[in-house]
């Protein structure tokens, strides 16, 4: 008997193109965040499955992007200086790849939970867009105790990233976050996975079109007396 969960093994099989490659698709993964927090996985979802992602990617007309902003809600602040990147957020009614790649997502939450005990409630996303000169400068994806998000996801969706092109994703050291732990180009295929309170990172500057999905997995902070949306 596989030990695997019925939900990887039903969208291994039903997907138009199936997401993972093979059935034991996580445990690299949730091995190295239980043992460092963050893991950089290369080829984690099927050449298929990723190139199609990258083909919904450059489909995406500036007209239906938005300028990346900082902060949440009330506090969402659009800053040139600290981020360059235009995003479109996938929405959960989205049909196609886009829901292929949400259910896929799905898979890893229920894994992360089972295995990790995260509490890991719902996953949100977009598709992210660093045109030639664009950037994020070093920053946090959520703060002690203050956000919602706890897992941060980056799928990158680049054929050929050379080593000149930029774009590089730096990640620091939990302890002292002056020290550089990794730097990975934002190659196509692979994913970097991080506990969004634990790390700075940053993006470099790109010296040629970047693309991504960023994703964060969320705790439920909806209250009686307040809902916390997404996004
Ligand atoms: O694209 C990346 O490598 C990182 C993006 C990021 O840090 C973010 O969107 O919060
Ligand atoms: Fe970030």
């Amino acid at each position: 008997m596989s030990a695997e969960s019925p939900s990887t093994r039903d969208s291994y099989i039903e997907n138009s193109v199936p997401a993972f490659r093979h059935r034991e698709p996580f445990s690299q993964l949730l091995e190295d965040l239980q043992v460092k927090g963050w893991s950089v996985q290369d080829n984690f979802f099927s050449e298929d499955f990723t190139t199609e992602l990258m083909i919904e990617a450059a489909r995406i007309q500036t007209d239906y992007m938005l300028q990346a902003g900082v902060g949440r809600k009330q506090d969402h602040r659009v800053l040139l200086d600290v981020r360059r990147d235009h995003i479109q957020w996938i929405d959960p009614d989205d049909a196609a790849i886009r829901k292929d790649f949400l259910n896929a997502m799905e898979d890893l939450r229920v894994a992360l939970n089972r295995r990790l005990f995260l509490g890991l409630f719902d996953y949100e996303s977009h598709f992210a867009r660093y045109d030639e000169g664009a950037f994020y400068d070093k920053h946090i994806d959520a703060f002690k105790g203050q956000g919602s998000r706890i897992l941060s996801t980056i799928l990158y969706l680049n054929e050929d990233w050379q080593d000149g092109d930029g774009g590089e994703l730096v990640i620091y050291d939990e302890l002292n976050p002056d020290i550089e732990i990794g730097r990975f180009l934002p190659k196509k295929g692979r994913l970097a996975v991080f506990l969004s309170e634990c790390f700075y990172h940053e993006v470099k500057v790109a010296h040629r079109t970047r693309h991504s999905i960023a994703g964060w997995f969320r705790m439920n902070s909806t209250t009686g007396k307040s809902l916390d949306p997404d996004q």
